[in-house]
């Protein structure tokens, strides 16, 4: 690393500066005698470390901010009346307000900075500077990012720059525009996030998420909300798409595949890659048998947060007293069958959008025609589940477009646009798969939803009879090894198929009420046929 001035970042008197500091410097650090509150890091009973991370334990979408100027100004997807959706436009005095915020919280501090990578392609990855105060924050952000070598360290020059100002708060929001004391906002030109008075390690993880959303479909690359897996020898790669809690990290987590990722993909020429270094799975409930690898990445160097321990450090993961949302971050390492040296693997040939459907609609499964791929993609449609996001505290259904509206900063179609062509090229088949509910109340089991991966993966789908779903039109089959046949037609899981047809009908109404603001183009149109019909 050339000699790391951050008076050029108008961060001043810094004492010290821990950089890209180790693991073991990292455990040191978040556990020292002293620190306080949401600071504070406990040993739990499996050696990894605990934090809790405030008010704010899920992301913030309504205080997510791009500032609007001559390059933001044609190509962000702004959110409008028509189309409400995340990016809200900031004004260059609010720019400058929040970043002066993180200018003076960092300032006169002994500071962490990481420098690391998003993307494993070295010609399209972002190079990222994170600075923050907080340790375990420099932790979060070195399992979940790449690790550069020593000798990429040696010149890194990043593309990006974070400042984490968990710390401050915007006091007088209401005159720059913003939504509250809290603030995510992005600056496409200066390339820059700054991050104010939430903790969440999330904001940072996703925020990058968004910025490779917007700079690589431009690029002519698909850039996905998915997680991604293939088989042992690195061939047959899947992708699975998915609102949070749909189940992308605990799917593509498969002892019988190798991991590429759990959660932020690219699809180029070459294949399907990683944007990430670590995964960031949900623990709530987490039970050692149905998840045996996300439970065994729970060791020293990953790290937990939100979850409940007691004095001795044995963890309650039951609890959610704090959130839902109780988490852990682990460097991708910690699974044994993973991609390497670098997380990338073929196109993929086959799609899954996983869909929690909270109605008791959708089938487990649906075999999709090429139409009914963009049209599902586009309507995205899921039930948010309890936690990631502020203000979520019961499934809440949603049409949440390319399975994560919230990241997108170009308008879907472009997202729907690139991945056709890929898929396209590779001859790639896709799957509409229900990890949500079915008649009997219940969600779907893991072990029944495993079965039907793998049915998909092993190509014993097409193989089997099938039949068709009425309103949806979605080919399903009738029996397939390894799962329950009595859940493979919705309607069977019922006590009246009746019930599933009322729902069946308000769902699909919905479908199609949504889909309206995709139709002002004649692509769009031609695709409402594909869509439920009532
Ligand atoms: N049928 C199912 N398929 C997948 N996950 C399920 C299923 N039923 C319950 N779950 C639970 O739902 C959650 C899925 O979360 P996760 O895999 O982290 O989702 P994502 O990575 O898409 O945010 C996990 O807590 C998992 O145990
Ligand atoms: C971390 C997140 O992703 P996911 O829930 O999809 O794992 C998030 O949406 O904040
Ligand atoms: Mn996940």
């Amino acid at each position: 690393m050339a000699k790391l001035d951050l008076t050029k970042y108008g961060i001043t008197g810094t004492t010290e500066i821990v950089y890209n500091p180790s693991y073991e410097q990292l455990f040191e650090e978040e556990t020292k005698p002293g620190l306080e509150g949401y600071e504070k890091g406990q040993v739990s009973e499996l050696g990894a470390v605990n934090v809790m991370t405030g008010i704010y334990t899920g992301r913030s979408p309504k205080d997510k901010f791009i500032v609007m100027d001559e390059n933001s100004k044609d190509t962000v997807w702004w959110t409008s009346d028509e189309y409400k959706n995340d990016n809200h436009p900031a004004s260059q005095e609010a720019w400058a307000a929040v970043k002066a915020i993180a200018q003076k919280e960092l300032s006169n501090k002994r500071l962490y900075v990481v420098d690391a990578f998003c993307g494993a392609n070295k010609d399209t990855r972002m190079a990222i500077r994170f600075v923050m105060e907080v340790a375990w924050q420099a932790h979060f952000v070195t399992n979940m990012f790449i690790k550069p070598t020593a000798e990429e360290l040696e010149n890194f020059e990043p593309d990006f720059v974070v400042y984490n100002a968990s710390k401050a708060k915007v006091e007088n929001y209401k005159e720059l525009g913003l939504n509250s004391e809290t603030a995510v906002v992005f600056n496409i030109t200066s390339k820059e996030q700054v991050i104010v008075n939430t903790w969440y390690g999330g904001e940072m993880k996703k925020g990058m998420f968004s910025m490779m959303n917007y700079f690589l479909p431009l690029k002519g690359m698909a850039s996905m909300h998915c997680s991604a897996n293939t088989d042992l020898n690195g061939e047959n790669t899947a992708i699975f798409f998915g609102l949070s809690g749909t189940g992308k990290t605990t799917l593509s987590t498969d002892p019988k595949r190798l991991l590429i990722g759990d959660d932020e993909h690219g699809w180029d020429d070459n294949g399907v890659f990683n944007f990430e270094g670590g995964c960031y799975a949900k623990v709530i409930n987490l039970d050692k048998d149905s998840e045996p690898d996300i439970y065994n990445a729970i060791k020293r160097n990953a790290l937990l947060e939100n979850v409940t321990l007691d004095a001795e450090g044995h963890i309650d993961f039951a609890d959610k007293s704090v959130t839902e949302n109780t988490r852990v971050s682990y460097p991708i390492n910690h699974i044994k069958n993973i991609v390497r040296p670098i997380s990338s693997a073929p196109a993929a040939k086959n799609v899954i959008f996983l869909s929690a459907d909270a109605f008791g609609v959708l089938p487990p499964v649906s075999i999709l025609s090429p139409e009914q791929t963009q049209y599902y993609f586009l309507s995205g449609f899921t039930a948010k589940l309890a936690g990631t996001e502020r203000g979520i505290t019961e499934p809440t259904p949603t049409f949440s477009a390319c399975f994560g509206q919230a990241f997108l900063e170009l308008h879907p179609t472009k997202y729907a646009e690139e991945l056709v062509k890929k898929m396209q090229a590779s001859g790639a088949k896709a799957y509409l798969v229900n990890t949500g509910w079915n008649g009997t109340g219940k969600r779907i089991s893991i072990k029944d939803t495993r079965g039907i991966i793998d049915a998909i993966l092993n190509g014993d789908i097409n193989n089997v009879p099938t039949k068709k779903i009425p309103y949806f039109d979605f080919e399903v089959p009738t029996v397939l090894n390894g799962v329950d046949t009595g859940i493979l037609d919705p309607r069977d899981t019922y006590a009246d198929a009746s019930q599933w047809e009322e729902k069946a009908k308000d769902l699909a109404s919905r479908f199609i009420k949504n889909f309206k603001k995709y139709e002002g183009n004649e692509h769009g149109k031609a695709l409402v046929s594909a869509g439920p019909q009532l």
